[in-house]
């Protein structure tokens, strides 16, 4: 199969939160134009966000996968089924079929759609929206180096793109995809603590969030491990050990772990519905 990457037709069943950042990440690397891209959904609540950016809207999933080389499937788990076993029938060998559906593996897609269908299966997460997301894929068996090569072309706009046994990808969903939501809980929390010691709420809240974002840039960008740039903001006998000594009480990283794990559980369940 191959693809002239200028020419791409691209479709989107299902038009949500994770469809409009994929398609947000996808249009700024000027690799797909708005006018090759194509977007299906049930409702019309959510084409506003693809009309704006001069992308076609649809209620017809058929209508994406005749239209589409390449054909992301971005609903909630547990209607995979339903949409595939719809269009499934339509689908041919020449198309690329990506799914970002949470928990649902590879064997389960390849056993909905045509034999021979080429499928990636993808975990993004939502700072795609603005290209700092973090994704990982695998591939299923039908698919080649040469579509692997495609959605990285396609999804470097999207932020740091990895590809990574199918083994990876629920626990890709537990520490990224979800994770991010642990990250925001953070935040509000320490927003909520600048606001008890009477810091404006909306100053507290700018700050988490530019302390979050400097924390994880200097932390991606230095390649340091995270002891390392903890250690070194710490003084002796000053502020932060303080605080630190707070959050280990609360048990933070045991938590954390927790959270991971508990996440990661629940994606392996999803796949096994
Ligand atoms: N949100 C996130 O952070 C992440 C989500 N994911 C995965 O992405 C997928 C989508 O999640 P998300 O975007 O959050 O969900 P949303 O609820 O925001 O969007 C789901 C979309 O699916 C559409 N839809 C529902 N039924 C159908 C159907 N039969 N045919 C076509 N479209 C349909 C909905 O239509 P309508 O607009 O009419 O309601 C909606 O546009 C999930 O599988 C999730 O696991 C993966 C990583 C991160
Ligand atoms: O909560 C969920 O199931 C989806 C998958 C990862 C992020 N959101």
């Amino acid at each position: 199969m191959s693809f002239d990457i200028t020419n791409l037709k691209v479709g989107f069943i299902g038009a949500g939160k994770m469809a409009q950042g994929i398609a947000r990440g996808l249009l700024s690397s000027g690799k797909v134009q708005p006018s090759s891209v194509i977007v299906s959904s049930p409702s019309s609540k959510n084409h506003g966000f693809f009309l704006d950016f001069g992308i076609a809207t649809t209620h017809s999933n058929t209508t994406v996968v005749q239209s589409s080389h390449i054909i992301f499937l971005v609903v909630k788990p547990h209607l995979i089924s339903t949409v595939l076993n719809e269009v499934s029938s339509l689908i041919t060998s020449q198309q690329i079929i990506i799914s970002v559906a949470a928990g649902i593996t590879i064997a389960k897609l390849e056993e909905l759609l045509p034999p021979n269908s080429a499928v990636l299966r993808l975990m993004p997460n939502l700072p795609c929206v603005v290209q700092e997301g973090a994704l990982l894929f695998s591939r299923g068996t039908h698919a080649s180096e040469k579509e692997a090569d495609l959605l990285r072309s396609l999804l470097s706009s999207c932020g740091l793109v990895e590809e990574g046994p199918e083994s990876f990808i629920d626990i890709h969903t537990g520490l990224s995809g979800s994770g991010i939501a642990y990250v925001y809980m953070f935040a509000e929390a320490m927003a909520d603590g600048a606001i008890k010691m009477g810091m404006p709420s909306s100053l507290a809240h700018r700050i988490a969030a530019q302390t979050i974002l400097g924390a994880g840039k200097l932390l991606r960008d230095s390649g340091q491990h995270p002891a390392q740039l903890r250690a070194d903001v710490c003084t002796p006998g000053g502020t932060t050990i303080f605080g630190l000594h707070a959050l280990e009480r609360g048990g933070l990283r045991s938590t954390t772990m927790d959270a991971v794990e508990a996440a990661t559980e629940r994606a392996r369940e999803l796949g096994r519905k």
